[in-house]
C-alpha cells in the first residue's frame, strides 16, 4: 500500500513542483491537492504540466481536507503553515516548504518574519554537516514534523559548511553573493516580476544584511560548528526562470595549503548522492543543475586574496525546496533516501 499524501499550496511554484516528483515517486500517492484563490479549479488547468495528476481538482486548504492522509506537504506563504500545522495528528508526517517552522531562535523569528512564533522542527537538510562528526540525516529518521529550509539557504550552507566544520575557514567575514531565478519568489503578480521589468536586466534585492535568510543560514552554520559566524549576503534577481547560482567567499585560517581546502569539501560530500565536488578548476552553471535534486559546486582558492571561493549551483524548486522535502521524507519514512528523485538534470 503507497503512503497517501496531500499537497496543500498545490497551485503555487513549490506545491507544483512537489507534485511533480511526488507523482514519479513508486512508494506514495497524491490523493489531495489544496489551494487558496484557485480552489475549485482543476489541478491540470492550473499546472498545464502535470498530466499523471489529472483526476485531481484543487480543494479548499484547510485541516479537514488535509486530514486522512499519511503525509502532508505544506507549501504556503510564510506565516500560514504555523497555525494549520498544529492541528494535524502527531503521528502524520508533515513537511512544511515555508519558513513557519524553520528558526530556532525566536528573537531572529520576530525580526525577519514578525508573525506568530510556531517554534523549530527537525530541519531538513540530509547532508548539513553537524560539528565534530554526524549530520543532519540522522536528526530526520522517524521524524514526523520537518522545516525544509529556503531555497538560497540550502545552497549557502553546503557551500561554506565543509571548510567550518574542518576548520580550514574563518567563520566571521564570510560572503555570499546569489544569482536567483524569479520563480523563487513564488507566483505572485508584482511589478519587479513582469517580464518587462525582469527581461534583459540584473536586480539586486534584500541588500545589506536585510534578507530574512541570514539567521537561517548562520543557525546552519552554528550547527556545523562556527563560533560567532557573519555573512554579509546579497542577492540579484536573474532573467531565469529557475536557479540559484552562489557565489560563497571565506578568509582561510593562516597556514592552510590549498590541497586541505579542497580535501575538506571533497571528503565532506564524497558519500553523498545529491551533492557533487567538480574536479579542480571547474564551476557550476544553473543549466547543469536544473529539474535535478543537485547541488553542483567548484572550489577554488584566491592565494592572494587569502580566501576560499566556492560556487554553488541548485534548481531552487528541487534541491531547493521540493526535492529537499522528499529526501527528507524517504528519510524519515525509512525508505532509500534517493527514492522517486531525479539525480539528472534538464538541458539545455
Ligand atoms: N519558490 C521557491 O523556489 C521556494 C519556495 N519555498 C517556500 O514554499 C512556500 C510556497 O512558495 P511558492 O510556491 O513559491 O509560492 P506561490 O505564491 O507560488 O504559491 C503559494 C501557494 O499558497 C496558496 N496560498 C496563498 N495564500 C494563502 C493563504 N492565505 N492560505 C492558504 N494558502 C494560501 C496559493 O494558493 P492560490 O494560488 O490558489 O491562491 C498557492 O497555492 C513559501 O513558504 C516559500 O517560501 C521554499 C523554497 C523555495
Ligand atoms: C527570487 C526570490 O525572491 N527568492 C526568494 C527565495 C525564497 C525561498 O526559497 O525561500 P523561502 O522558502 O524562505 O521563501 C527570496 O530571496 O526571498
Amino acid at each position: 500500500m503507497p503512503y497517501s499524501v496531500a499537497v496543500a499550496g498545490a497551485s503555487g511554484y513549490a506545491g507544483g513542483e512537489a507534485l511533480r516528483l511526488l507523482s514519479a515517486h513508486p512508494e506514495l500517492e497524491v490523493r489531495t491537492a489544496t489551494a487558496h484563490s484557485n480552489a475549485g479549479q482543476r489541478l491540470i488547468d492550473v499546472h498545464p504540466h502535470l498530466r499523471s495528476l489529472a483526476a485531481l481538482d484543487l480543494v479548499e486548504t484547510s485541516a479537514a481536507t488535509l486530514a486522512g492522509h499519511d503525509v502532508v506537504v505544506l507549501a504556503l506563504p510564510h506565516g500560514a503553515s504555523g497555525a494549520l500545522a498544529a492541528e494535524l495528528p502527531d503521528d502524520v508526517l508533515v513537511l512544511d516548504l515555508g519558513a513557519d517552522h524553520r528558526l530556532t531562535n525566536e528573537a531572529d523569528w520576530n525580526r525577519f518574519y514578525g508573525s506568530e512564533w510556531h517554534g523549530s522542527w527537525a530541519y531538513g537538510l540530509p547532508e548539513l554537516l553537524h560539528s565534530g562528526s554526524g549530520r543532519q540525516r540522522d536528526a530526520l529518521a522517524g521524524a514526523r514534523r520537518i522545516a525544509v529550509p529556503g531555497c538560497n539557504v540550502t545552497a549557502v550552507t553546503l557551500g561554506l559548511a565543509p571548510g567550518i566544520r574542518a576548520g580550514v575557514i574563518e567563520p566571521g567575514d564570510l560572503t555570499a553573493a546569489l544569482a536567483v531565478g524569479p520563480s523563487g519568489a513564488g507566483r505572485s503578480l508584482t511589478t519587479e516580476l513582469l517580464a518587462s521589468e525582469l527581461l534583459g536586466s540584473a536586480a539586486p534585492y534584500a541588500v545589506g544584511g536585510v534578507h530574512r535568510h541570514i539567521p537561517e543560514i548562520l543557525q546552519n552554520l552554528a550547527v556545523a560548528g562556527a563560533e560567532s559566524p557573519t555573512i554579509s549576503f546579497t542577492p540579484v534577481l536573474v532573467p531565469m526562470s529557475r536557479g540559484i547560482l552562489a557565489t560563497v567567499t571565506a578568509r582561510l585560517v593562516p597556514g592552510t595549503s590549498a590541497a586541505a581546502v579542497r580535501d575538506a569539501w571533497v571528503d565532506a560530500y564524497a558519500t553523498e548522492h545529491f551533492v557533487h565536488v567538480l574536479p579542480e578548476g571547474r564551476f557550476p552553471r544553473t543549466a547543469d543543475v536544473l529539474g535535478a535534486n543537485t547541488a553542483m559546486m567548484g572550489v577554488a582558492v584566491d592565494a592572494d586574496a587569502g580566501r576560499a571561493v566556492v560556487i554553488v549551483a541548485i534548481d531552487n524548486l528541487v534541491k531547493g525546496t521540493a526535492g529537499a522535502a522528499i529526501q527528507s521524507l524517504n528519510i524519515a519514512l525509512g525508505l532509500d533516501e534517493t527514492l522517486g528523485l531525479p539525480f539528472d538534470g534538464l538541458a539545455p
